[in-house]
């Protein structure tokens, strides 16, 4: 089959969060079961894209409503991700530093996924399946089943896959005439509420709607910021399929990342190493259990709790536990976590900003990962830190709830019931009893590094699902 991921971001030419890791790896290992898996993402101005060679296979002009727009096709020449990569670059609307956050977002992703289609209904043939990821690229399935211009690849299926529903891309209906002719009376396939909504216009017109885990699909049908009874309408399309994780990229034994590599039987000497190493830069002490969170700091990561947590945790526990943060987001957090850095030093460190390294590192040499999150529709943090030994500290929701066992029922990990101060406390100190007997947590690591997240199953997950469609 020959599928096309359309997708905002994708690991390693344009990451904000896990989109990028799913976008990076699903394709690959569709590759690997013998069919042909693309992705199409905007050029970016980013190291990636610098730094590769491309050459341009398509070259023209399109329009969103009045506004022309010349675009480009450019591949990757070598095929180095282990699938053909294509970009498309619209000059003054892709060729950004960012993913998101430019006022003019509604426009660049209308243009990109317009460029998209006028790109793909000129090819000689048909692609099987348009595969959309998120709402950036949720206008797509309307546009193919309605639009004129599209007409000729009305017949291609497309997916939509939910990576997190609690971000939708809706705007004003003031912007319709951006989007090519269609038959006026369709219009309400766009909306929701009383705006032009993509992920809900996808939810409505793709002909499959996935979401990243089965808990989390359940989840939605009553909290999916607005859109559970359109959830609950078209459920009877819906799947949730588990993410899995690049075994290749995230492998404790090969990372370049790392200051050591380790497997299953090196994983104490391993570990500490890269923990020392990790204390070192951040004048924390490597005897002392090491906890850490790693994400995006937003409200629904539980991450406005994240400075009371910590703060609390470390004046009950003295000089017994280190923790570091990493992470940018919400300026508030940010400036919290910064400040417990005076009160707290050699203690806690907190690293604000983006850097894939220094998470290798981390997930490489903590102890423990913290996940408070108030929704998860996957998480894929506590699939690395499983893979790396780190033992995950979870709210009990979406994906953490399929792939985390807690300790107490024979598993791998502590999990708690509400993102609230007293329980990610209560479980920092069930994790400090964990880590102090030692024999026990040897088991807990050894049993959690054997577990297999790679993406082999849920690719052919998808597989199967495509050829339903077919
Ligand atoms: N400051 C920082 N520096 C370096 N790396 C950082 C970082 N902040 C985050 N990351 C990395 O970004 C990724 C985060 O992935 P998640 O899946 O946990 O969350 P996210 O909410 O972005 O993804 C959404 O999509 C994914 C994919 O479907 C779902 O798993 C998830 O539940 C859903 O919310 C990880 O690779 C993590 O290491």
């Amino acid at each position: 089959m020959e599928i096309i991921h359309i997708s905002a971001e994708c690991y390693p030419v344009a990451k904000v969060g896990g989109l990028a890791d799913v976008v990076g790896a699903l394709p690959k290992y569709q590759n690997k079961l013998g069919h042909i898996a693309k992705v199409v993402v905007p050029a970016y101005d980013t190291k990636f894209i610098r730094e590769s060679e491309f050459e341009v296979t398509y070259d023209a002009w399109a329009n969103y409503g009045n506004n022309h727009f010349r675009y480009r096709i450019l591949k990757e020449k070598t095929n180095k991700l282990g699938f053909d990569l294509y970009i498309i670059h619209i000059q003054g609307l892709t060729d950004r530093p960012n993913v998101y956050g430019y006022k003019d977002d509604t426009e660049r992703f209308v243009a990109f996924q317009i460029a998209t289609l006028d790109w793909i209904v000129q090819w000689e043939h048909r692609p099987d399946v348009l595969h959309c990821h998120d709402h950036h690229t949720g206008l797509i399935p309307f546009m193919v089943s309605n639009c004129v211009k599209y007409k000729p690849i009305s017949s291609v299926p497309t997916v939509l896959t939910i990576h997190n529903a609690q971000y939708q891309g809706q705007f004003g209906w003031d912007k319709l005439y951006y989007l090519p002719a269609f038959d006026l009376w369709k219009g309400g396939l766009l909306g929701w509420e009383d705006a032009i909504n993509p992920l809900a216009s996808a939810i409505k017109c793709a002909w499959k709607v996935t979401t990243v885990s089965p808990s989390y699909l359940d989840e939605m049908m009553n909290n999916a910021r607005g859109l559970e009874s359109l959830l609950r309408q078209e459920r009877w399309k819906s799947v949730g399929i588990l993410n899995g994780i690049d075994s290749e990229v995230w492998d404790p034994e090969t990372d370049p990342m790392l200051s050591k590599g380790y497997n299953l039987k090196t994983v104490e000497a391993g570990k500490l190493a890269n923990k020392t190493a990790l204390c070192d830069v951040f004048q924390l002490d490597p005897s002392k259990p090491l906890f850490t969170f790693i994400g995006r700091l937003v409200d629904e990561k539980g991450a406005d709790l994240l400075p009371d947590i910590f703060y609390t945790a470390l004046q009950q526990h003295g000089d017994n536990i280190n923790i570091l943060v990493l992470g940018s987001g919400d300026n508030w957090v940010e400036g919290r976590l910064n400040q417990l850095k005076g009160i707290f030093a050699g203690k806690y460190n907190a690293y604000i900003g983006y850097n894939e390294q220094v998470s290798h590192e981390m997930y490489a040499g903590a102890d423990f990962l913290i996940m408070p999150s108030r929704v998860e529709p996957c998480g894929l943090n506590q699939l690395y830190a499983l893979r790396y030994g780190t033992v995950p500290i979870v709210r009990r929701i979406g994906g953490l709830k399929d792939t985390v066992i807690d300790i107490g029922d024979n598993g791998f990990g502590i999990c708690h019931d509400q993102t609230s101060i007293w329980d990610v406390t209560h479980a920092i100190n069930r994790a400090v009893e964990l880590y102090n007997d030692k024999k026990a947590f040897k088991a807990v690591r050894k049993t959690m590094m054997k577990i297999d997240h790679s993406w082999d199953n849920a690719a052919l997950n998808y597989i199967e699902l495509y050829q339903i469609l077919k």
